[in-house]
């Protein structure tokens, strides 16, 4: 038998995670098997005629915890998709939100596709037949069930959903809040397609902050000049990589994508290694760097940031041995199997856990929601106020300069910023930062201060299901 027979699925692997937690905790009878189950997947197969002939594809929708409603979480069209996955990551999507308390249950959807077999207007044909069975079940709904970009879909997918909700619900006013991550002329939200990669950022400048955390990972120093590792440059980690790159002055040694594995010990160009893939469909060839066919060996080069970012079980039982990188950062959900997570920890490495890691997409995702409920542009309101007041202090400090005949000359740079104060893309990437910044403290607390809590994942799970505990108590259960 090899490893990999070992290995739990992806489902098993998240229950284990969280039995470790609920180990440590006190809970109501019956509270954990209502809190770990997942309440309902519906499976739908329907047909669509395509190239002269119909063609069955066969989706999902898990639901996994109605603690609050609507429940949240993204669709992904990938080929092996199953109900194992979807209910996994719906699991996943309930601590999540507990944790940055965005007031969604969780869900998730998928479609075993390959978006990559199709053409957009194909695509666009599967989708909106996929969302029709989904709406006609209340599976999408602006306050039952709100749904999300994921692997292998985006803004054009989501405005497609939302436009064939609107479709089927004319008179729904709050059409558009059925679903988000849309284009920005069709609901949605500045900052939403960078805001997963935005929130990696933000999480790991967190971590930085704090010494003693950095030294359990047995690293040092700030984040600027770290070597970086980032597996799967799609949304997400090519905006994580990009970021910390161009922002943090990381050092982007080696990326990992479909076809094999690309490092450079100066540093990779990720706007670059991006234009690449874009034109010749892979990181081969990419000029300056050394090129490895076997991309999963570059989850074992010495680094000092591992960021998986694209696939569930990448590190394993068969290689989690080989992972040298000191500190993990989760950007995909579920990179890391329950027996590879054992490995790494007895061996001393930091995991900064997927459910704080990736929470910045439904962040965003909620700022959206309430944005299209509200309907009323993001901080609009508030910018008024904010111009205002801006307006007033300008005016007195230009008092001040002709009074006092000094030299103060206000800049017109300094005057643009003040007058017209914080436009939403602010706004969101500010609130974003707020929420990754005060969910790492709710678990970075338990984690120093429970001599039984020797790492971030299990502190992240005791802080959030006690948080679903809470609810599923305060509802009378
Ligand atoms: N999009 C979001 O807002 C969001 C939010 C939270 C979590 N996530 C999670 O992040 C992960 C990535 O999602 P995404 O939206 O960036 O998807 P994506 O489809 O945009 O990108 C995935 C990338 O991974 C690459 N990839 C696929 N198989 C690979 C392999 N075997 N080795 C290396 N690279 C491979 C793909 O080529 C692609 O570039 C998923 O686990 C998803 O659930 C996404």
């Amino acid at each position: 038998m090899n490893n990999t027979a070992l290995e739990p699925s992806f489902r098993q692997s998240v229950d284990i995670m969280f039995n470790r937690a609920v180990a440590l905790m006190e809970l109501p009878p019956g509270m954990v098997e209502k809190i770990r189950v997942c309440n309902a997947t519906y499976t739908v197969r329907f047909g669509v005629r395509l190239r002269g002939g119909i063609q069955t594809f066969t989706g999902y929708r898990a639901v996994h915890s109605e603690h609050m409603e609507p429940v949240k979480g993204g669709i992904r069209y990938a080929g092996n998709v199953n109900q194992d996955e979807v209910e996994a990551l719906a699991a996943l999507m309930t601590y999540k939100c507990a944790l940055v308390q965005t007031p969604f249950g969780g869900s998730k959807g998928g479609l075993a596709i390959d978006p990559r077999d199709y053409n957009e207007e194909e695509l666009e044909r599967i989708t909106r037949r996929f969302a029709y069975e989904l709406i006609k079940r209340d599976l999408i709904h602006p306050s039952q069930n709100v749904p999300a970009p994921d692997m292998g879909t985006g803004a054009r997918e989501m405005a497609w959903i939302a436009d064939q909700y609107r479709r089927m619900n004319t008179t729904d006013i709050n059409a558009r809040a059925c679903v988000t991550g849309k284009p920005l002329n069709a609901g949605g939200i500045a900052g939403r397609v960078e805001a997963t990669g935005r929130g990696v950022q933000y999480a790991l400048r967190e971590f930085f902050r704090y010494k003693e955390d950095v030294a359990k990972a047995g690293l040092s120093g700030k984040l600027e000049g770290k070597r970086v590792v980032v597996q799967g440059l799609g949304n997400v980690g090519y905006h994580a990589a990009k970021f910390l790159a161009e922002e943090d002055g990381c050092r982007v040694t080696c990326i990992i994508e479909r076809d094999g594995a690309i490092s450079s010990e100066t540093g990779l160009d990720v706007e670059a290694v991006r234009q690449h893939i874009v034109s010749t469909g892979g990181v081969k060839d990419f000029p300056g760097a050394d090129y490895n066919a076997d991309g999963a060996k570059g989850l074992e080069v010495e680094c000092d940031i591992l960021i998986p970012a694209a696939l569930e079980g990448v590190i394993n039982l068969t290689n989690a041995e080989s992972v040298k990188a000191p500190l993990i950062i989760e950007a995909a959900n579920g990179p890391i199997t329950a027996g590879a997570d054992e490995i790494l920890r007895k061996r001393g490495a930091v995991i900064i856990p997927d459910m704080y890691a990736n929470a910045g997409g439904v962040t965003v995702s909620y700022f959206e929601w309430v944005k299209n409920l509200s309907h009323i542009r993001f901080g609009r309101m508030e910018r008024r106020q904010e111009e205002a007041r801006h307006q007033l202090l300008v005016e007195e400090l230009e008092k001040v300069q002709t009074q006092g005949g000094n030299n103060l000359v206000l800049s017109e740079n300094f005057k643009k910023q003040y007058l017209h104060g914080a436009g939403e893309l602010e706004l969101v990437r500010s609130g974003l930062d707020d929420t990754m910044r005060e969910a790492y403290q709710s678990m970075q607390a338990v984690w120093h201060e429970r001599g039984d809590v020797n790492d971030l994942r299990t502190a992240a799970y005791l802080v959030s299901i006690q948080r679903v505990a809470a609810s599923y108590s305060s509802m009378g259960l």
